[in-house]
């Protein structure tokens, strides 16, 4: 792409955790400034750059944490947590050299993850505790539950709603291959009862420690992995007696650890994170200088 007097080069890395794939942009030592078109331009797979979410590491907002992590998804909508973009996130930093630490603490959008490099180059991370009270979430409901028919397409829907700082519905169902991803998927995503919209998860439980998951995702659609949907899926099941304390999530890029002793600890995600390529871009000088609006309906922090 050729550059223009006005245009302003920007660096940034392809990276995927288990196929959710990203574009991560080094926010710290380069000025950075996309607006919502700017990001679905980027995202489009044939005239972009193509990704899931876009990732931004930024310096931190207060004293005792090492960065900040913003989150936007292919629509543009920045959101509130990303439990693969976390994975990435960790491995950027360290291998863009913007810290030497193998314990992250980083603030996102709906509070603060730790992120732990293992000697392999694996990362687990601490996703915080799992939220459950419906307004939180937020979901509609007269009270908390471990699970809530919801209805759609003259259909009635058992689903358990967890938010891991984002919303997440979450389906058993008997089979992965055979659930209704495509059409409840987006059905579910915008239901009036979610009025941040949701991801929507379907999840077979093979053994009490593995299950197979899909996940819908808000302002993307069907991904290879989700790695809060992993978390969500994990405490919906633990809550409805069906799983253990470890639990191997099987999507379609690969497995995801997840572990969860119960209400009141925190969610442990472990899994890869994978560097695919590095490029830079020339954006016209008229870029838009107003910072990039959240998803439909998600929550302003
Ligand atoms: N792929 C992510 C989740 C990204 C955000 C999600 N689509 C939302 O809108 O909340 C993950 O690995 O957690």
């Amino acid at each position: 792409m050729a550059a223009s007097r006005q245009s302003r080069q920007l660096r940034f890395t392809k990276m995927h955790g288990l196929g959710n794939d990203f574009m991560v942009i080094d926010g710290v030592t380069q000025e950075v400034q996309l607006d919502q078109a700017q990001i679905r331009r980027l995202a489009d797979r044939h005239f972009g750059v193509g990704f899931d979410q876009l990732l931004l590491v930024e310096p931190p907002g207060r004293p005792d944490v090492d960065f900040r992590y913003r989150i936007f998804n292919a629509d543009g909508g920045e959101v509130e947590q990303c439990g693969n973009g976390a994975r990435c996130f960790a491995r950027f930093v360290r291998e863009q050299g913007l810290t030497r630490k193998d314990i992250i603490d980083v603030e996102t959008n709906t509070g603060l993850i730790q992120l732990s490099i293992k000697p392999d180059g694996a990362v687990r991370v601490d996703m915080g505790l799992p939220e459950l009270d419906p307004a939180a979430i937020p979901f509609k409901a007269e009270s908390r539950e471990l699970s809530y028919a919801v209805e759609t397409q003259g259909q009635t829907w058992t689903l358990s709603a967890v938010s891991m700082g984002n919303p997440h519905a979450v389906l058993v169902v008997d089979s992965v291959e055979r659930a209704p991803v495509e059409t409840l998927g987006p059905e579910l995503e915008s239901h009036p009862r979610f009025p941040a919209r949701v991801n929507v998860g379907f999840m077979q439980v093979e053994s009490p420690d593995r299950v197979r998951l899909r996940v819908f995702e808000r302002g993307v659609g069907e991904t290879r992995a989700c790695g809060t949907g992993a978390c969500a899926a994990v405490v919906a099941g633990r809550l409805r007696g069906l799983l253990d304390e470890r639990v191997e999530v099987l999507l379609a890029g690969g497995s995801l650890i997840i572990e969860w002793p119960g209400e009141g600890h925190p969610v442990m995600m472990e899994g890869p994170a994978t560097t695919v390529f590095e490029g830079q871009l020339w954006l016209a000088g008229s870029n838009s200088r107003r910072r990039p609006r959240r998803s439909g309906g998600a929550r302003k922090k």
